[in-house]
């Protein structure tokens, strides 16, 4: 199995993200807000090393959330690199990049009031995926952790639909539909 296992930074530790219930896929998440720069050692495979770093620069979600997807039967659509992947994901914050069976996808998960709330938060973005035609896997679980994973089912991977997919949705308004953040 294809298992992308990173080796963070010391500093990263303090602000390690939280535990998903996917806990055991590993994951690059970029939190721009928070990190100055970061200096990632990623266990290449043997004969490959490299070191990435990145930095707090971060272009708004607004360029990616004006674009709009394009059909995912599209000729010679292709899925992105990971490192394309990390870049664009600079764009889209509070989003992980997570690597399943080698397959690269979108992760983010938040906390609903409700389980009822959870349904509506589905609804909306139900609305938005159709009307773009990309849609995302939806997992709301102990009625309150929902989580949105986005990939492109059709070339097996990332293209720049799930991206903009991702930017729509940190758009979307669903502060009444999400538990205040703890200060713990
Ligand atoms: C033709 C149309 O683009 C396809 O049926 C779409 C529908 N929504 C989709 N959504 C996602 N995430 N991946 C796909 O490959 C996909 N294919």
């Amino acid at each position: 199995m294809n298992r992308l296992l990173l080796v963070r930074h010391p500093l990263l530790a303090l602000s390690k993200p939280p535990l998903s219930p996917f806990s055991q896929t590993y994951y690059y998440s970029y939190t721009p807000a928070r990190i100055n720069s970061e200096l990632y050692k990623i266990k290449d495979p043997p004969g490959v090393s490299s070191v990435h770093t990145s930095s707090t620069f971060c272009t708004t979600n607004k360029d990616l959330s004006t674009e709009n997807c394009v059909p995912c039967n599209t000729k010679d659509l292709q899925p992105m690199t990971e490192d394309a992947a990390r870049t664009m994901l600079q764009q889209i914050a509070q989003w992980n990049l997570v690597n399943e069976d080698g397959v690269l996808k979108l992760r983010r998960s938040w906390k609903v009031k409700t389980f009822t709330k959870g349904l509506e938060f589905f609804r909306i973005i139900a609305g938005l995926a159709e009307a773009e035609g990309h849609h995302p896997d939806l997992h709301l679980v102990g009625w309150n952790n929902v989580t949105i994973e986005i990939w492109t089912h059709s070339v097996g991977g990332l293209t720049q639909n799930d991206f903009i997919l991702a930017a729509k949705i940190n758009e979307l308004n669903l502060h009444d539909l999400l538990r205040r953040k703890t200060s713990n």
